[in-house]
């Protein structure tokens, strides 16, 4: 389970997070929704160790994650996938796969087995020799969320994941992110401005607001909430 407990984040004078708590169950999914600026991508930035809290806590099944490098929270089971897809061009899409199984003591035969349904999954088998840089935004979309997935994360946290996806892959895309919790068991905390996607793929959401939660609530409670519709929705 994942805690975020009265989180702060400053950056300078300007407060970024004014003291946000959030709680995540193992296998479900959180969805963060909020106007331009209000803190999302600060707190997936605090929780995968690229920004250090000014203060709060934020534990992962009970071990604190603040303090913790990017790589760190990594070892500790977080993937994290971003709004400009990071992936290794001058790779092949199989070799952005192995990296990811590095120091797992794996063998062979079993990295090529792990990548090569991840691959599958996110229906890029058949590209699996070609460079990374040869794919389209939205393919390198989903094949940073399949290096995500081979190291067989405890939670998994997806920054705007529909944005500049064609229609098609953003149905592929939130098949694959629906069924994530129960193939592998890990919880998700998405950020995305598809409200849709958002109200569908979410058991819970929380609406942040100039770096505090705004409403909380399933997504029947957050369309009717009338602080959200003022505030978040504009109507
Ligand atoms: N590295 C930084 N240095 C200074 N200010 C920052 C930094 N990162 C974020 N901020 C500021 O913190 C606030 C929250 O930004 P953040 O990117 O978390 O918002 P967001 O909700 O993810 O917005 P968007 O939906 O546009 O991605 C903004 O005012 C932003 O300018």
């Amino acid at each position: 389970m994942l805690k975020v407990d009265q989180l702060v984040k400053k950056f300078g004078g300007m407060t970024a997070l004014g003291g946000v708590s959030l709680t995540l169950p193992d296998q479900s999914i959180l969805g963060l929704l909020g106007m331009n600026g209000s803190g999302k991508t600060t707190m997936l930035n605090c929780i995968n160790g690229l920004y250090e809290a000014t203060s709060g806590e934020i534990t992962l099944d009970g071990v604190s994650l603040i303090g913790k490098s990017p790589h760190a929270v990594f070892s500790e089971g977080v993937g994290r996938t971003f709004q400009v897809p990071r992936v290794f061009h001058q790779m092949s899409l199989l070799e952005n796969l192995s990296v990811a199984l590095l120091n797992k003591g794996l063998s062979n035969a079993e990295v090529a087995e792990i990548s090569a349904h991840w691959l599958n999954k996110v229906e890029l088998y058949r590209l699996r020799h070609n460079y990374a840089e040869e794919l389209s935004g939205g393919q390198q979309k989903l094949l940073e969320l399949a290096r995500i997935m081979v190291a067989n994360p405890k939670l998994v946290l997806l920054d705007e994941p529909f944005a500049g996806v064609n229609p098609g892959l953003a149905l592929l895309l939130i098949r694959i992110i629906r069924e994530m919790p129960k193939e592998v068991g890990c919880s998700v905390l998405l950020v995305s401005h598809d409200l849709t996607s958002v109200y569908e793929l979410s058991d819970n959401i929380l609406v942040m607001h100039e770096g505090k939660v705004l409403a909380e609530g399933s997504a029947e409670v957050i369309q009717s909430n009338p602080d959200v519709i003022e505030a978040y929705l504009g109507a």
